[in-house]
């Protein structure tokens, strides 16, 4: 270990970025007086494409920030702070390329149908930047996410506005029945550590190795399903039919950019099905456009623009038409027209499930107003958690935030458990025949019988993060004395083999005076809602996905939203990773920025983020002043709360940069007020007494600025100078903290 602390601090995209620019000078100021660095990398999707170009960029060149920072996460010193970042899907890559290439840098055009090996090596070079390429990479250790107490303390004396749940709401979640991943499982935990291949064998006598030397350790859970391409497009064609007999709106909820393989093609199947009839009678033209359904709806709008007036207007025509004939489809902006079929990445399955439930089950109609929806979640594995919730909440009404209980979470996800790394390891089948596993004597491991076009994914999950994520669910549950429920169904192929392991290594702890339980999702979905419901407490141990959609899912029903989560990764290796709430880069904000100069993106996050990284600090370096610094910054935290001192939604009030003036103020005075280190005292309280003397001065000057568009020169890669003008509007605050 160093002698000095470091703390790395991630650049990222969007509203967290814009924010960073405001807040990192001052968390600069305050850890550098405690003899704490405070380093940056650059993570953003820009940061990352051009990381992919080094050869082409020359004295633009940058590094591969996210690759040393995976390499840092695997040892003891890693101390980073993870701000959210764009997971983009194949539109906004290409977005992003074309303002890089604007911005005079020679990148390649992203090759949709590579021709030959040079073009096949940059799809491949742009293939790492594109969907969740982040946070697998950096998440060396499980998860442990909760709203701290002085959170949900808030939330109960300042409850959010939850939409009203009527007995009557025609809303649901449909799923198939069959054809599905969750039918399909197999799954096998290896004896002893081997080199497993993956193999299409087609009915014509051919075969294809989809995937060789695919090393597994001993203890490992190998798991491998296919869903049916032809049962998925027959159920939605049924689900279309039902949602139009039923009148309500037609939704799709997945995860198309952290299951950047899969989950387009499925995407791509459900356009198919909804606009068949006009694809079917254009089917010529777009494929000279080069539409490709995967990529939404407004992909086929882009993309026709190339073509004659007299074609693009007949498309035209001819959807308009057929949206007569179609239930109606669930909107992203009603105002522009976007609907959720547009962009793979714009209804996100775990942030848009809890906004529908939170707004009385309702999603935007093309009129602007709320309406019942069917929510489409094809496979069957979790969907069911979100019927549960919809269904207790036509009996029981809404949930309140002024006495609902809590959820927090204990998710297994380190080194890419489960669904969540199987993107090098999904396939769409080739042709009719049979993908078979084998290991390193030939054996079959499992095999699944397909059809051309299925989806086929393995899954890895190592035993030492399943040991450790068990570890981490009874320290969490003797810690906060609540009981602890593992979310494992014993039908599935792949639960039955953690459960066995959950069982050997719960007999490694004491569980004296501890309720641990074992209950399939959908039970352990009522168990904790009834629970809730009692103003009880119940920890959610769950594998990866159900990991991602409990923490958006609960945080937003308790506190209106998963960015005032604590979101913890205590690292395997011993070092710590603190990501800033569960939620995401907010795209909205940044739009209300640029027209009004207002940002409302609330940074409780990255302070309760940071707080955990001091307190981590204090553990493992000798450094007297991290300890009181961590303490004076949750006191802060507490006051920030408390004054109300959060940006509002809406122009007019305290913005991002307003809440953070308010966090340097409150942090120095708990820093000036202390006792315990005569040194930050000393060092304090003249910036304590600049704060406070002039904040009703500072407050004008960085409110003054709002209601004017503003530029920054770039949405992916703006102007690092343009930003932090725009950022950082008073003088005299800056000057306060240029001085300590
Ligand atoms: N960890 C990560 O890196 C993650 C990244 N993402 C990425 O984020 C982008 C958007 O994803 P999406 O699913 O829309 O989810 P977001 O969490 O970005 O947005 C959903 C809504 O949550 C609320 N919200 C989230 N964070 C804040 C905050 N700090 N302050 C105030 N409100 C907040 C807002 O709701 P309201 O309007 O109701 O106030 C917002 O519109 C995508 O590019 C996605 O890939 C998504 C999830 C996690
Ligand atoms: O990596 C991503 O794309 C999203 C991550 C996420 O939603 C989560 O971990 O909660
Ligand atoms: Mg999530």
């Amino acid at each position: 270990m160093s002698d000095t602390p470091k703390i790395i601090y991630t650049l990222t995209d969007e509203a967290p970025f814009l924010a960073t620019a405001s807040l990192l000078p001052i968390v600069q100021a305050f850890a550098g007086a405690a003899g704490i660095a405070v380093e940056t990398r650059d993570i953003s999707l820009s940061g990352r494409i051009l990381a992919q170009f080094p050869d082409l960029l020359g004295e633009r060149a940058v590094g591969d920030d996210l690759a040393e920072l995976g390499e840092l996460a695997k040892t003891p010193e890693a101390n980073i702070i993870k701000l959210p970042n764009i997971s983009a899907s194949v539109p906004q890559l290409k977005a992003a390329i074309r303002e890089l290439q604007a911005q005079g840098y020679p990148l390649p055009e992203y090759p949709d149908e590579p021709k030959d090996e040079a073009e096949r090596d940059i799809r491949a070079r742009y293939g790492k930047a594109l969907g969740s390429a982040v946070n697998p990479v950096l998440r060396e250790g499980n998860s442990d996410r909760r709203a701290p107490a002085a959170v949900k303390n808030y939330a109960r004396k300042h409850p959010h506005r939850m939409g009203k749940w009527s007995p009557d709401s025609k809303s649901h979640v449909a799923h198939m029945d069959e054809g599905d991943f969750y039918g399909s499982e197999r799954s096998a935990t290896m004896p002893a550590g081997d080199v497993l291949s993956i193999t299409f064998h087609g009915n014509d006598g051919s075969t294809k190795v989809l995937k060789d030397s695919l090393k597994v350790q001993a203890g490992e859970i190998v798991d491998g399903a296919r869903m049916s391409r032809k049962a998925l497009a027959a159920f939605v064609a049924r689900q279309i039919e039902d949602a139009k007999a039923q009148g309500v709106l037609f939704s799709l909820h997945l995860k198309a950019t952290m299951m950047k393989v899969s989950d387009p093609i499925m995407f791509g199947v459900v356009v198919e099905e909804f606009y068949r009839p006009v694809l079917e009678k254009h089917a010529a033209a777009l494929a000279e456009a080069g539409f490709n359904p995967n990529n939404g709806i407004g992909d086929l709008y882009a993309r026709i623009q190339s073509l004659p007036a007299a074609t693009r207007e007949a498309i035209e025509a001819d959807i308009a038409a057929l949206y007569a004939q179609r239930p109606a489809l669930a909107m992203v902006n009603s105002d522009k027209g976007i609907t959720n079929l547009h962009v793979p990445s714009d209804v996100i399955v775990d942030a848009s499930m809890p906004a529908m439930i939170r707004d009385s089950g309702g999603m935007w109609n093309a009129q602007g107003k709320l309406q019942d929806a069917k929510a489409v979640i094809p496979d069957r594995c979790y969907a069911g958690i979100y019927q549960a919730v919809i269904e207790d909440c036509k009996t029981n009404g809404a949930f309140d935030p002024a006495t609902m209980g809590s959820v927090p979470n204990v998710g297994l996800m380190a080194q890419k458990a489960e669904e969540y790394g199987s993107h090098d390891k999904t396939f769409q089948a080739p042709g009719d025949g049979v993908i078979r596993v084998t290991n390193s004597r030939g054996e079959t491991v499992f095999e699944h019988a397909v059809e051309a076009g299925d989806i086929w994914r393995a899954c890895q999950t190592k035993d030492a993060p399943i040991r450790d994520w068990v570890k981490l669910a009874v320290d969490r549950a003797h810690i906060s004395k609540t009981p602890a429920v593992f979310w494992l169904d014993p039908a599935r192929a792949h639960d039955a083999q953690v459960i066995a392991k959950v069982e050997t290594y719960l007999k490694e702890h004491t569980l004296d005076a501890l309720d641990i339980r074992i209950l399939p999702p959908v039970e352990a979905m009522k168990f904790s809602l009834e629970r809730i419901r009692k103003g009880l407490d119940t920890i959610s141990v769950t594998g990866n996905v159900l990991r991602d959609y409990l923490t958006d899912l609960f945080p937003i029903m308790e506190l209106g939203t998963s960015a005032k989560m604590l979101s913890i990764v205590p690292l395997m290796a011993g070092g710590g990773l603190f990501e800033t709430g569960a939620g995401g880069s907010a795209p909205k904000h940044v739009q209300q920025f640029l027209e009004e100069n207002y940002l409302r993106w609330d940074s409780l996050g990255e302070f309760l983020a940071l707080g955990a990284s001091l307190e981590h600090i204090s553990q493992r370096w000798l450094n007297s002043a991290a300890p009181v610094l961590a303490q004076a910054l949750d006191q802060a935290n507490g006051r920030i709360l408390d004054e109300n001192r959060s940006p509002a939604r809406r122009i007019g009030g305290l913005d991002n940069r307003g809440s953070h003036f308010y966090l340097a103020l409150y942090w120095a005075q708990a820093l000036a007020a202390q006792d315990e280190h005569a040194g930050l005292k000393a060092k304090f309280a003249p910036l304590a007494k600049v704060l406070s003397e002039n904040e009703e001065r500072i407050v004008a000057e960085l409110n003054g600025v709002q209601g004017r568009p503003v530029d920054i020169g770039g949405y992916y890669r703006p102007d690092m100078e343009k930003v932090s003008a725009a950022m950082r509007p008073s003088r005299l605050f800056n000057e306060a903290l240029a001085a300590l």
